[in-house]
């Protein structure tokens, strides 16, 4: 599984290191020569690096990557920020270990090097960039040199992926060390970064096991286990019914989109609830597919029940009328896992709470697949702020019920403060009916008993994959026929 740490949880693993006996200074030589590794590896004819050092640590593993170039005869200018006598502790040592050329930053040339190794500001960036250090990165970007930057592009908040005060060094690969950070993969800072090499810098294990991951990267690994095959003897219903709750006639796609993905991913059957006019439109298009009508009060209890549906999606194309709220209080009160998505966010605007209420009635496990839109929609004027995963992180907890915050980096957050993010959506997934499809596949793992985070991070990531096998061109009617390719290869 791949853990992300955050910065504030990488300085715990740093001091957790030296109390197991690897000090700051092996660490950062590993780093150092980690960076060089990746200059070298991707830059090998490259003959002349300009490095520019920052006033902390990271400055440190960029003195260090100088000595070990110019050890390898590569030509080496260190452009440093500040005083060389203001630096502190390791970088202080790694600094006067460097005995070639050094500048102050102002005097830097960017026409100069084949390549620039940023080691401005990693970590510890704590505000926005300004005066030399601004001056710097614009000029960096300006010039048309690719950059190598250490652990993160300076400017980039390596918690949130953002770029404090909007500037930020606009790398062409990333050095990092121990793990992953949240902003190496949560937008922009994943396309900030480019594409980023993991080094091991000889962490102690023990250092590393006191620190709580802030999210995963969201693999197959992570709920691969979560996820079942179908067992030899299973039926149909055993595999799982879904139900979907459909809008009127003239807005059936979206409920098919979602009953044809949550089939493709495995459920044994599939079950569209809607008014005769809206299912005479399904019947000219789907054919394992059944259709019921609602019962006299205009819900699915009796549905729900006689036919044990195991999980239910409601919101595509459902319509913001009293047919769509019934029929979430009755999946609840059935016990059906649910997945809510789109109109149902329109019907709690502002009202979280009142949503979260309705959730809590029922046992079945839950998950909403808002995009930003609709997050803003439902949470109102009391959004939880900061970066994508804070947000679904927060959500999750306030709703009590899993969060897919959609994106090309899908947050897929839980109340309990598990988070994974997404990497692997194609730009090609931007595309109407996508998310149905999304609510489809979740409803799908969730009916065969996957617990509602694991199902809604495969869900994400077989959506991202079997967008993938589409490629170019992608409709979102394509998307479960892509499915099975991609289940074959778990
Ligand atoms: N296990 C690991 O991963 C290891 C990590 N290592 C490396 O350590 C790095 C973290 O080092 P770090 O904590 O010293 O922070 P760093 O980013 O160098 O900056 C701090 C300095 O910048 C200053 N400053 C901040 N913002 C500023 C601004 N806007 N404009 C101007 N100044 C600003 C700040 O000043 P202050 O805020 O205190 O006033 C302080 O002086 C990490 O990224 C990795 O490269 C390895 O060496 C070893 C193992
Ligand atoms: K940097």
């Amino acid at each position: 599984m791949i853990e992300l740490l955050s910065p504030q949880g990488m300085g715990e693993v740093d001091r957790a290191s030296a109390a197991a006996g690897v000090s700051g200074a092996t660490l950062m030589d590993n780093a150092g020569r980690a960076v060089a590794a990746s200059a070298q590896r991707r830059w090998p004819d490259a003959r002349r690096v300009l490095v520019l050092a920052g006033p902390g640590n990271n400055g440190g593993d960029g003195f260090v990557a100088a000595r070990i170039l110019a050890e390898r005869g590569i030509e080496i200018v260190v452009a440093a920020l500040g005083d060389r006598s203001a630096l502190r502790g390791d970088a202080a040592a790694a600094a006067s270990a460097w005995t070639g050329e050094t500048r102050d930053l102002a005097q830097a040339d960017y026409a100069w090097p084949d390549l620039i190794v940023d080691a401005l500001f990693g970590a510890g960036l704590s505000r926005p960039l300004d005066g030399a250090a601004a001056e710097a990165v614009g000029r960096v970007n300006a010039s048309g040199r690719p950059v190598l930057a250490v652990d993160v592009p300076s400017g980039l908040d390596g918690a949130t992926g953002e770029a404090l005060g909007g500037l930020a060094v606009q790398a062409a690969a990333t050095a990092t060390f121990v793990r992953l950070k949240p902003g190496h993969v949560l937008l922009p800072g994943r396309s900030i970064c480019g594409p980023v090499d993991l080094a091991d810098i000889g962490t102690p294990a023990a250092a590393l096991a006191a620190a709580k991951p802030a999210a995963w990267l969201n693999r197959p690994e992570l709920w691969a286990d979560a996820v079942p095959t179908p067992a030899i003897d299973a039926h149909k219903y055993t595999r799982g019914h879904v139900a979907v709750w459909s809008g009127p006639a003239l807005r059936t796609g979206a409920a098919r989109l979602a009953a044809v993905a949550a089939f493709r991913a495995g459920a044994g059957a599939v079950t569209i609830v809607g008014e005769r006019d809206a299912l005479q439109v399904h019947a000219a298009h789907v054919t394992a597919i059944m259709l019921r009508e609602p019962g006299e009060d205009g819900g699915w209890a009796d549905i729900l029940k006689e036919r044990r549906v195991a999980a239910v999606a409601i919101g595509p194309g459902a319509g913001v009328g009293d047919g769509a709220r019934l029929a979430l209080a009755q999946a609840r009160a059935a016990g059906c896992a649910t997945v809510i998505d789109a109109d149902v966010f329109s019907m709690f605007p502002g009202d979280p709470e009142g949503l979260a209420k309705l959730i809590a009635t029922g046992q079945g496990g839950a998950a909403l697949t808002p995009h930003d839109g609709e997050f803003a929609r439902l949470f109102g004027s009391a959004a939880p702020a900061g970066s994508r995963l804070e947000r679904a992180t927060a959500a999750a907890a306030r709703l009590g019920a899993v969060i897919v915050l959609k994106g090309p980096d899908t947050v897929v957050a839980a109340p309990d403060g598990r988070a994974a993010i997404a990497d692997n959506a194609p730009p090609d997934l931007a595309t109407a009916g996508a998310g149905d499809v999304l609510a489809g596949i979740c409803a799908g793992l969730m009916a065969q008993r996957a617990p509602a985070f694991e199902a809604a991070a495969a869900a994400v990531w077989l959506h991202g994959e079997a967008a993938k096998v589409v490629g170019r061109g992608l409709i979102a009617d394509d998307l479960p026929a892509a499915l099975p390719a991609v289940l074959q290869r778990l």
